[in-house]
């Protein structure tokens, strides 16, 4: 028998026993599971039914009482061991389907034993013995030697220490539905036929995990436990995001005593990326980490109170103010606001405000005012000035109460006050008379209790109408974030006395005066948001402060402004921090200052910080990287390197008008989707046009071809054809892509060059760029 047959023949029995232990255990959890269903369905019955006697008082019940709650323990107890069973049993499923992708042979040095087979799948498996490891976890520290190493002298790194030996083989499987489909012996540190066959896959509306071929260099940035901070500059399509997951599942194994998935963040740069990648921490049995875009924080504590313009709109706008003396003067705030002198600036006012300056909003009932806002200043800036600024906010706000109390006391005898307490319905009557009668009345001097009752009424009633004042203390409403803010640009001597360097900053004039104007009206321009929303979490002592969060990864990070990665550390203090972006898809003003990546470096000191380069661009062919390369200056396209998988050379189409370019891009996507790819992505550069592209293809194709209009909403990524703009089109990839005009008008500028790279770097198989009139710059030639 040849040598190949006779290996896959002793794989394949190997593979038999291995899914025989697996279905053993399927059972044994099913079983598990479809008791406990009945289990559950049965008490959940007796539950409702003891539920439905009349329990006005609980305490008189009695034994009925005590039995529910028994059930109700009971319930909870065999609920969470039915979900315990159903996760096991999903986990042995899919391990059922696709149990392992690796073999490794090694021998430790000194050992004179034969090499002992590792297998490494997605999880691990141990025999009955509890001993017995017929299946690795990727993640365990032996499943290093697959990744870092080739066949020959290898060590990996354990808790205990360094474990040196000799690796005598190397071998890849592809197992789908439980059979052994492929194998392939390597020499390579990852096989390259394996990887080719991976990224010639037709792409799918969510992102997959790359486990069964991830990269050495890949492999140091999802292992690396010592650094505080880490910061990857990733050519696009490097890898990045899915490093970015695979350590997180990576760190939820190695620490999944003291680690759970919701003490990780990752910031995500749109809602469609955030839905892209949704799915790969379940598929590697893990549960998905916080996601969240900078948008939703900013949303969160400034959207229900004001008009917040999203990063989005303010491209869009940057983009139609082009070359307008507006325009510049926005754009120099843009940039401004989001460096880092400006953060030192606010950081300075802050530690004024301690003196002097926070600006108060007084507390008015029907237009009387119960506190103003000078005396809310005397209190905190005299009263109790001697203390920190965080303990005087506390007193303050227990002052705050005091006078809302004794407002109340004075307020009882007015005529408002008994019309209230004369609306109380029935429930508040009779909570009113449990009370009194809990507090020892209704027993003998019933008259007197009649008088408690009455003012408990008032009482009642007068707290239920300043309800909202005391929402508003507890929420710190009091203190007037924007009135501070404004402040600051309203002097120019303050603002140059902030500053670091003592000058006001170039095109300063027109930006406090547009600050004023917005601001008056509730509106808050996106370069004002994250500065505004430092200010108002800093003076209220970072009462939302994310202490528990211990890692938090940033995404697309050379998108974020200095300010914003500043800000990001204060709120996330305790927070291990993996930022990961392309400084050649840095495509917003705002992040201009930093130069790509200057914000996020600076954020831990050098020892504990580690800054790793992926050169390697996996996602697209190389004809489509080569392309793509020449859009860069030569200087920022020479690290990137393009993994050897050969495909359709892009094409350049010059169009006679916008209808010969609807023409020609329906045409393409009509043949592409027949051609079998899944997903296209039509790239336009703004939202206008990318609504103009959609309808204009709609109209050239079949009612039933799949098109969608992807907009700054949207969550998910549908199959077929999606219609975006440029900036959505971040992070995430196509089969095809149609770059919808590229011409000298839409990407003449030297700002549209990394906006122009990012588009055409979405395609893994195929890419057409179409234009009118003359073709941008940066594709010529
Ligand atoms: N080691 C790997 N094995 C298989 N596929 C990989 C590997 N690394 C990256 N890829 C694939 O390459 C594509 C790009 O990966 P990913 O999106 O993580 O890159 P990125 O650096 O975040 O890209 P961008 O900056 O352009 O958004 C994905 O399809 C991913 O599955």
């Amino acid at each position: 028998m040849p040598e190949e047959q006779a290996v896959r023949e002793e794989e394949t029995k190997r593979l038999a026993e291995v899914i025989g232990l697996i279905d053993r255990r399927l059972l044994k959890e099913l079983s598990v599971l479809s008791e406990r269903r009945g289990d559950v369905v049965g008490i959940r019955q007796e539950f409702w039914d003891d539920l439905s006697i009349n329990f006005s008082d609980a305490t008189e019940l009695g034994e009925t009482w005590s039995s529910i709650v028994q059930q109700a323990e009971l319930l909870v107890e065999r609920e969470r061991s039915h979900k315990v069973a159903s996760e096991a049993a999903e986990r042995l499923a899919r391990q059922r389907d696709n149990a392992y992708f690796a073999r490794i042979d090694f021998v430790e040095e000194g050992s004179d034993g034969p090499a002992a087979p590792i297998y490494i799948g997605r999880g691990s498996l141990v025999g009955e013995d509890g001993e017995t490891f017929y299946i690795y976890d990727w993640r365990a520290p032996v499943s290093s030697l697959f990744y870092d190493h080739e066949p020959g002298a290898a060590a990996y790194d354990t808790p205990g220490g360094e474990i040196r030996g000799e690796l005598s083989l190397k071998r890849q499987f592809v197992i789908r539905g439980g059979k052994l489909k492929h194998l392939f012996d390597t020499d390579e540190t990852i096989g390259d036929d394996i990887l080719q066959a991976v990224l010639s896959e037709k792409s799918d509306t969510a992102m997959k995990s790359i486990v069964a071929t991830i990269q050495k260099e890949q492999n140091r940035i999802i292992r690396d436990e010592r650094h505080k901070l880490i910061v990857v500059q990733g050519a696009a399509g490097s890898g990045k995001t899915s490093a970015a997951l695979q350590r997180i599942a990576y760190l939820l194994y190695r620490f999944r005593d003291s680690l759970t998935s919701d003490q990780i963040v990752l910031f995500s740069p749109n809602p469609v990326f955030k839905g892209y990648i949704s799915r790969v921490l379940p598929d590697l049995g893990e549960a998905n980490m916080r996601q969240m875009t900078f948008r939703e924080l900013i949303e969160a504590r400034l959207g229900r109170r004001f008009e917040v313009e999203d990063l989005f709109t303010q491209t869009e706008a940057l983009a139609a103010a082009e070359r307008t003396p507006e325009g510049e003067a926005r754009e120099k705030a843009v940039r401004y606001k989001g460096s880092e002198h400006f953060f030192e600036t606010v950081e300075r006012y802050l530690k004024r405000l301690g003196q002097a300056g926070v600006r108060f909003r007084p507390l008015r009932f029907r237009g009387d005012t119960i506190v103003s806002a000078d005396e809310m200043a005397e209190r905190f800036y005299v009263a109790f000035g001697q203390e920190g600024f965080g303990d005087r906010l506390a007193k303050l706000r227990r002052w705050l109460n005091e006078r809302l109390t004794g407002w109340v006391d004075q307020q009882m005898a007015e005529p408002w006050v008994e019309e209230a307490a004369e609306l109380a319905d029935d429930e508040e009557i009779q909570r009113a008379y449990v009370q009194v009668r809990r507090e020892g009345g209704f027993h003998d001097e019933a008259f007197n209790d009649e008088d408690k009752m009455t003012d408990l009424l008032l009482r009642r009633a007068a707290e239920r109408a300043i309800e909202p004042l005391r929402r508003a203390v507890k929420g710190f409403r009091f203190l007037d974030p924007v009135g501070t803010y404004r402040q600051l640009f309203a002097s120019r001597t303050l603002f140059a006395e902030c500053a670091p360097d003592g000058r006001l900053p170039d095109g300063w004039e027109w930006m406090a005066q547009r600050a004023e104007e917005t601001l008056a009206r509730k509106s808050i321009d996106h370069e004002d948001a994250t500065p505004l929303l430092y200010l108002m979490e800093a003076l209220e002592g970072f009462r939302k402060v994310e202490g528990e969060v211990r890692h938090l990864f940033v995404d697309e990070a050379q998108d974020y402004s200095p300010f914003q990665a500043a800000f990001l550390r204060r709120r996330f203090p305790r927070a291990r921090m993996t930022v990961l972006g392309d400084f050649n898809q840095a495509i917003y003003v705002q992040a201009e200052e930093s130069g790509g990546f200057g914000g996020w470096t600076r954020l831990a000191a050098p020892e504990d910080t580690s800054v790793w380069r992926l050169s390697t661009s996996y996602r697209s062919t190389k004809p489509i990287v080569e392309l793509s390369k020449r859009i860069l200056r030569p200087e920022d396209a020479a690290g990137i390197v393009p993994f050897h998988r050969e495909g359709e050379a892009p094409q350049i189409a010059s169009c006679r008008d916008g209808a010969d370019l609807a023409d020609r891009a329906a045409r393409d996507v009509a043949e592409l989707l027949a051609a079998g790819h899944a997903t296209i992505g039509v790239i336009a550069k703004t939202a206008h046009e990318s609504g103009n592209a959609c309808a204009l293809i709609k109209e050239r194709l079949a009612d039933d071809v799949p098109v969608t209009l992807v907009t700054g909403g949207s969550a998910k990524l549908p199959k077929g054809v999606s219609v975006l703009p440029s900036y959505l089109s971040k992070g995430i990839e196509f089969d095809a892509v149609l770059v919808w005009d590229a011409s000298e008008e839409r990407y003449g500028r030297e700002t549209h060059r990394k906006l122009l790279y990012t588009v055409c770097t979405r395609a893994l198989h195929v890419l057409r760029i179409y234009y009118t009139g003359q073709l941008s710059p940066f594709l010529r030639a």
